[in-house]
């Protein structure tokens, strides 16, 4: 009896499977049929197997020492844009420069981001990384001119100076030091900063916390189900939720009592007055501003806390990662590093001899730290690809996207790309001083995306990197301990790069 049973769910499962291939192949051909008449094809590749596709070759790939080498195979079979079926989805994966690019430019109208569900869940329907069209291209043109102005530029360059400074004093009492666990320590400080101007304590620790437990649950099942970790997430955010909205609605209640101020005494024109501090005073200011105040009464605090926590996402682990990626290539790199200590130490002595402050250009403009940290980047590939959904079936290069389909633009495969860059996987920060063939072509090297969704922390990225580094440098040496790295599901050091320090005596 149990063995018949055990028989027809066997033969049911047969069954299944050949209509869902079927279908699937039908699906295929239909697509394919398509091609001929407009005048692109769906670009040659496997869509593995049923269900899961080439996930699973995917994931080993990821797991391995060179995660690019499932985009490396294909890549050999079928040229630089394939088709794969990754996670249940039909994807056309770009390592091609100029198709990535037309993907990464388009407005919103084609192209639109596309998550992992339980990312999407978690970030609910306002978010900025997944809005798009006009509100989109506003809110990322306000937190753009934000990071970008001259008084954030000013005031930022001194937390960050006190933040690494005070982290690195306490350094030579703790060997080993663990670089990722440190820098993580320091960026989180300047994140919050940034966003909602809170300095060290009992609400940093807080956020901290939580933040750490809410990001757990970015890729996992979506069950809501209580002890999940889906629920457990879902959980921590809305703690989160409800301290930033406090934070929210104080800075809103002042916001208004000053505007009311103005208005009575001094009118209009001395709103531009008003100083913003942080990303928060940027959404409220925006929503005076636009004169959009009771629209945004009706739901404001709890969208702009919810805004606030998503932009943390971004911007939490990547430029602790690329810190710890820089000190890990100049460890194994001395002239690099000989040569980074020589441009610093320039640096110290002018502003110790005149005892002047460090301003944001001091540190930007070091050409070689910059070429160091360029080159981090693109070997580190921190984000590695991003992914987009087709609003309608689009044709690019020749290639068919159909209407549904993905398109995974492969940052790791282009930066690591031998036709882009000689010696691709060879640490060499001096490549960027020649500046010759691909280096000059801006499709080539994309660490923080383009088009429309460019980073807006992209700038501030590298001044925290050249900051740290530069107090690093100037006074530490340092020997890393054994570590390697791993990639999947993110980036980073598998024993989060311990290395001894000793201060040096000037
Ligand atoms: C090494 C550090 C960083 C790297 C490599 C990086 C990389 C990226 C990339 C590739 C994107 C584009 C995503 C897409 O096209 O869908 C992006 C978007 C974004 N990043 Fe960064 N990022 C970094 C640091 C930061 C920091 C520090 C912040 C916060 C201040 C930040 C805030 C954002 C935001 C808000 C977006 C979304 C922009 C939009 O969709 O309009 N990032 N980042």
């Amino acid at each position: 009896m149990e063995l018949g049973l055990g028989f027809s769910i066997l033969l049911g499962m047969i069954m299944g499977w050949l209509f869902w291939w079927k279908w699937k192949n039908k699906n295929n051909k239909e697509m394919e049929k398509k091609d001929d008449g407009d005048g692109g094809t769906i670009p040659k590749g496997s869509l593995g197997w049923p269900l899961i596709g080439e996930t699973l070759d995917f994931i080993t790939c990821g797991y391995s020492s060179r995660p690019v080498s499932f985009m490396e195979k294909r890549k050999s079979l079928y040229g630089k844009v394939f088709k794969s079926n990754l996670l249940g989805l039909p994807v056309i994966v770009s390592a091609d420069p100029y198709v990535s690019k037309v993907v990464l430019q388009n407005d919103g109208s084609t192209f639109v981001p596309s998550y992992p569900k339980s990312l999407t869940e978690l970030l609910g329907k306002d978010s900025i990384l997944q809005m798009s069209g006009s509100m989109h291209k506003r809110v990322h043109g306000l937190i753009g001119s934000f990071l970008k102005s001259p008084q954030f530029k000013s005031r930022i360059t001194r937390e960050i100076q006190m933040s690494v400074l005070i982290s690195m004093e306490n350094w030579k009492d703790k060997n080993p030091v663990y670089i990722q666990e440190e820098t993580k320590k320091i960026t989180f400080e300047v994140l919050i900063m940034v966003l909602m101007s809170i300095g060290p304590g009992e609400e940093l620790e807080f956020l901290r916390r939580e933040f750490g437990e809410f990001i757990k649950g970015l890729i996992c099942l979506p069950i809501k189900l209580p002890g999940t970790r889906f629920h457990k997430s879902l959980k921590a955010k809305e703690r989160m939720v409800k301290m930033v909205r406090r934070i929210v609605e104080e800075k809103k209640l002042k916001l208004e009592r000053t505007t009311a101020t103005e208005s009575e005494s001094e009118g209009e024109g001395e709103r531009g007055r008003r100083p913003i501090m942080d990303v928060v005073d940027v959404f409220l200011c925006d929503a005076v501003e636009s004169n959009n105040m009771q629209q945004q009464q009706q739901r404001p605090s709890e969208v702009i806390s919810e805004n606030l926590i998503e932009m943390m996402i971004p911007g939490e682990d990547s430029v602790p990662t690329l810190m710890t990626f820089a000190v890990k290539y100049l460890s194994d790199s001395p002239l690099a590093l000989k040569q980074l200590t020589e441009e610093n130490m320039e640096l110290k002595r002018r502003k110790d001899s005149t005892a002047e402050e460090y301003d944001w250009m001091d540190y930007m403009s070091l050409p070689f730290t910059q070429d160091v940290i360029s080159e981090t980047l693109r070997m580190t590939n921190i984000i590695n690809a991003v992914w987009r959904k087709a609003r309608k079936d689009v044709i690019i290069k020749g290639y068919l996207i159909p209407k549904g389909w993905c398109v995974m633009t492969s940052f790791a495969s282009i930066h690591l790309d031998e036709e882009n860059y000689e010696n691709p996987y060879q640490f060499d920060p001096w490549r960027w001083q020649k500046k010759e063939g691909n280096l000059s072509n801006s499709n080539c090297f994309t660490p923080f995306g383009g088009g429309q969704r460019l980073c807006p922390g992209f700038e501030l990225s590298r001044l925290e990197v050249s900051i740290f580094l530069h107090h690093l440098v100037t006074r530490y040496r340092w020997v890393a301990e054994e570590d390697y790295s791993i990639s999947f599901p993110t980036v980073k050091m598998k024993k989060k790069l311990p290395i001894i320090v000793t201060p040096i005596s000037l």
